[in-house]
């Protein structure tokens, strides 16, 4: 539901203001692309992979390695692409991590909170969902 924002007075309306100098924020149609990295562990929703049929390790386990591999797409030595590919528990692995546009009310809550908040090439820190550790890259 767009609403109005004034500027110059300060006012905010729901009806639409008259003039050519009007520029709409609809926040419910913003779309974010990302690719993340997930780390799954014993306590995950579907504690199972691509990599691995059964995952054992500890939500404490996966939240080192996620700090481990964060540290090593800082540092320069490998990016997230690669290392999605390679160690991601999602099936999105097959593509880089990318996981595509999407808006808000589309993924779990605190991974689409914190897409959004990232900007464009920043990497976030590790981010818990009932899925598993996730290390999330917004791409655009
Ligand atoms: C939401 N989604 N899209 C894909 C996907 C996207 C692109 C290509 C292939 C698979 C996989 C998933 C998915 O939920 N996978 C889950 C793991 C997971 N949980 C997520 C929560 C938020 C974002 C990505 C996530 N991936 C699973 O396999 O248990």
């Amino acid at each position: 539901m767009p609403y109005y924002f004034n500027t110059v007075t300060r006012e905010s309306r729901w009806d639409p203001p008259s003039g050519k100098d009007v520029t709409t924020h609809d926040s419910s149609s913003e779309k974010v692309r990302v690719s993340h990295l997930l780390i799954k562990h014993n306590e995950s929703r579907r504690p199972s992979s691509w990599k691995q049929d059964n995952i054992l390790r500890s939500k404490q386990e996966a939240i080192e390695i996620a700090k481990t591999l964060q540290k090593q797409i800082q540092s320069g030595i490998a990016t997230l692409p690669e290392l999605a590919s390679s160690e991601s528990d999602c099936p999105s692995a097959k593509r880089q991590g990318d996981m595509g546009y999407f808006g808000r009310g589309q993924m779990l809550p605190a991974f689409e909170s914190t897409a959004f908040n990232l900007s464009v090439g920043q990497l976030s820190d590790p981010v818990s969902t009932d899925s598993g550790i996730h290390l999330i890259l917004r791409t655009a």
